[in-house]
Parts: structure tokens; sequence; C-alpha cells
């Protein structure tokens, strides 16, 4: 559907063929974003991978996520980080549990996320007590409406409505944390093969044609933090929501977790390797849930036709994967919770190839950050249901069990998600 929003022509694209189209056999022409004022003042002028035009730059920046910094040997290289980060949430979930009957699941998902990315930036990481409300305030900044983005002839009403003071305040802050935490990195000298580390020796080896400066290191720094914590931590917290609701597939997973690790006292990823129906429920959970359903905005490079109709150089491209994600071209019931059917058909995957399943995107601008993601929300979930039996809070019935979206760009749940651990001693 193409239709203008404000004075900005933008093509809705709410289909698979429409989606594949798109990402794939005219991702050339799509692959670039387009410009926003909320990237602009907050992401140091195009800097970031998240939010540069399709160009050398950005070819290079995603080189060095796909390659060093997100690949599947690094990430490998952080399974004792997260090891230890869930052994500290079971232990919240203990301590919790201890005091009063339900658990503030929320909070331990959402700790457990920033905890990892801090711990991966910078092992010296000492500034997160601010960058949770700094990423909040960051990511409602990127929902929030500005005239510059939709009505430009309208920009000066962004600075009556206050939408300028208050992305350069939330910009300022961020810098300021940035700047500290790269000053204590330098003020150290052992260093172990964190991001800031690795950043450095790309420098130093001159890995990329242009100097890396401070600003680059910041811009990264926002992306990962940006991109990475809220939405694996969204997807965290659908995951446990669909399972409680559907009890029946929660006893299942947790026989196949529990027979897999039978006599162990906790989970190592080579065991996450055997666990068919975790992987299923996951991706069940993405599909019905994907944390940014409409993608990140594209934008064409060049004139081009789409099933035959013209599309102008410069349209804006929202992708809706809410909507292509439960396409009923492609899905059976697809209302319906049912992770059983990535048992019966294995094939679909969400890393790019199939386009009915789009939560990661697709073609050149696809997340880097999939395999990170989905190490931790596997090892965290296999954890707390191996440990722990989950029920409702006193007196809620499924039914009265609220599975709302919150309102905003981003998926996540209209409530806060409390649930009554019951640990499960498993004798070594
Ligand atoms: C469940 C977790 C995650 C989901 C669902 C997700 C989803 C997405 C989506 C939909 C895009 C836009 C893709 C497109 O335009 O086709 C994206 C881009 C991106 N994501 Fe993720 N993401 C997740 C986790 C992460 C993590 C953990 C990181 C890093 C630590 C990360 C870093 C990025 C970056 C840097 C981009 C920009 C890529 C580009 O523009 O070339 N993401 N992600």
């Amino acid at each position: 559907m193409l239709l203008h929003l404000g004075q900005i022509r933008t093509l809705i694209v709410s289909s698979s063929e429409m989606a594949q189209e798109i990402m794939k056999n005219h991702d050339d022409v799509f692959a670039s974003r387009p410009s926003t004022k909320a990237s602009k003042l907050l992401l140091y002028e195009g800097k970031s991978v998240g939010f540069a035009p399709y160009g050398e730059y950005w070819k290079q920046i995603k080189k060095l996520y796909m390659v060093h910094l997100l690949g599947p040997l690094k990430v490998k290289s952080f399974e004792l980080a997260r090891h230890e980060e869930v052994q500290s949430a079971v232990q919240k979930i203990r301590h919790a549990q201890s005091l009063s009957n339900s658990v503030d699941l929320s909070e331990v998902f959402s700790s457990f996320t920033l905890d990892i990315l801090c711990r991966v930036v910078s092992k010296n990481f000492s500034q997160k007590h601010l960058l949770r409300g700094l990423i909040e305030e960051g990511t409602a900044l990127f929902g929030e409406f500005n005239f510059q983005d939709y009505m430009p002839t309208l920009h000066f009403l962004d600075i009556l409505l206050k939408f300028d003071s208050k992305a350069k305040n939330v910009s300022k802050e961020w810098d300021n944390l940035l700047e500290e935490v790269l000053t204590d990195y330098l003020s150290i000298d052992e260093k172990e093969g964190d991001f800031l580390d690795v950043l450095l020796s790309l420098r130093t080896n001159k890995k990329v044609d242009f100097e890396l400066t401070k600003e680059h290191f910041k811009a990264i720094l926002m992306d990962m933090f940006g991109a990475g914590s809220h939405t694996t931590f969204i997807t965290l917290e659908w995951v446990m929501a669909e399972l409680v609701k559907d009890h029946k597939t929660m006893l299942k997973i947790q026989h196949e977790i529990r027979i897999l690790c039978h006599n162990k006292e906790s989970i190592t990823e080579e065991d996450l390797k055997k666990m068919a129906l975790l992987k299923a429920v996951i991706k069940e959970t993405l599909r019905l849930h994907p944390p940014a359903p409409l993608l990140v905005p594209r934008e064409s490079l060049e004139e081009t036709q789409i099933n035959g109709y013209d599309v102008p150089k410069g349209t804006k491209v929202l992708i809706n994967a809410w909507a292509v994600n439960r396409d009923p071209k492609s899905w059976q019931n697809p209302e319906k919770f049912n992770p059983e059917r990535f048992m019966e058909d294995t094939s679909v995957d969400f890393r790019g190839n199939n386009f009915q399943l789009i939560p990661f995107g697709g073609g050149r601008r696809i997340c880097p950050g999939i395999n990170f993601a989905i190490s931790n929300i596997e090892i965290m979930i296999a954890t707390i249901l191996f440990h722990f039996n989950w029920e409702l809070p006193c007196g809620m019935t499924r039914d009265e069990f609220d599975m709302s979206d919150a309102p905003g760009l981003s998926a996540r749940r209209n409530e806060k998600l409390y649930l009554v651990p019951r640990e499960v001693y498993h004798t070594v």
C-alpha cells in the first residue's frame, strides 16, 4: 500500500511476497534508511550502523559487527559470561521468592539483558545505574511524533513542542555516560577481548578505510545498547507469558529440558543444541510478538517497479512484520500460539531466508545481533524452566492473564510480568 504520511510518500508492506520483493529481489534499492530527526540528534549524525544511509561507511561498520563484534565465534566466547549472569538471575529469583510469593520477572529479565551487554562491552562497566533510564528515554524519543519527519515544512513546531530540546538533553546525557565508559576503559591494564578491546585493536590494525574515532566508538555502543537490550528483554517476557498461558506446552518443554539435563546442576550451551521444543517455542514467540513490529524504516535509493507499480526514488518503506508473521497465506491458525508447527516443519527460520517469518528483518539490513540475542534467550529460558515450576499469581486464572501489547513502537507486554516460582530440587 502506497500512501502519504503527512508529506512523506510511504510504502507499507504487509505480506510475505512483498517483504521478499523488498528485502530480497530489490534489496539493493531498499537498503538505505531515511534520515530521521531522532537519529540525527541522538546517534552522532548517522554514525550508528542502524540508521546510517546505505554506502561505503555503513558497509564497513556492518562488517565489523558481523565478523568481529557479533560473529558466531565472538558470541561463543561470551559463554562463561552468560552462564554467570544466568546463575545470578537464578539467585535473584530465589531471593525474591523468599521475600514475597511472586517474582517480578520483568525486572529479572531487564537486569539480565543489560548486565550481559555491559559485561561484553567492557569488563569494567561502572555506569549501569544510569544506562537503563537513558535507554528508556532514547527509545521513547524514537517512537515520538515530530513534524520534521512527516511535515518538514512545519519543522519549527518541533522547537515549540520541545522535541528538539528533549532530544538534545538526552543526547548530552548519553554522551557524558559514554565518555566516562571510554575513560574508565582506557585507565585499566587488563583487557579481555570485550567489545571495546576489539574496537581498539581494529583501529590499531587499520581494519577499516577511515579513522575510527571516539564518536564512532560511542555510536557503536549506542547501537548495541539501543538495539540489543529492549528487544531481547521483550522476547523473554513474551516467552514466559505464552508458556504460563499454555500450561501443556510449559510441562512438555520442562520435560524435554529435565530429561536432557537429568543429574546435572546447571544447563550448558551444548545441552541447548538438543532442545528442539525450546527452539520452537522461541520461534513461535518471535512470530507472534516481533519486538520491532514495523522493523526499522527503509528508503528507496532509486526509482523501481514492484509488482507492476512504480515506486519513486526516496519512498519510505515500513515493513509490517507483525502482519507478515500472521499472514494467513503462510500460516494455519495464525493467531494461535502453536510451537509444534516448527517441530513439524523445521525448515522455516528467522535468519533471513524465509520471508514469512521476519522478526529480525532480512537482506543487507538484517539484524547482526541474532546469534547474541538467541544465545541469551535460550540459556535464560532453559535455566529458569529447569530450576523452577511457574504459576500465575494467587487467585488469577489463565483467562484473566493480560496478553495485550503496550502502546508504542516496541511491542512490549502491557503489564509487568509477575509469576510465582516453585523451586524444583534436582538430585546430582
Ligand atoms: C530478540 C532480539 C532482537 C530482535 C528481534 C532484533 C530485531 C532487529 C530488526 C527488526 C532490525 C532491522 C532489520 C531490517 O531493517 O531489516 C534490527 C537491526 C539491528 N539490530 Fe537487532 N534485534 C535483536 C537483538 C539485537 C542485539 C542483541 C543487537 C546487538 C547487540 C542488535 C543490533 C542491531 C543492529 C546494530 C541493527 C542495525 C542493522 C543495520 O541497519 O544494518 N539487535 N534488529
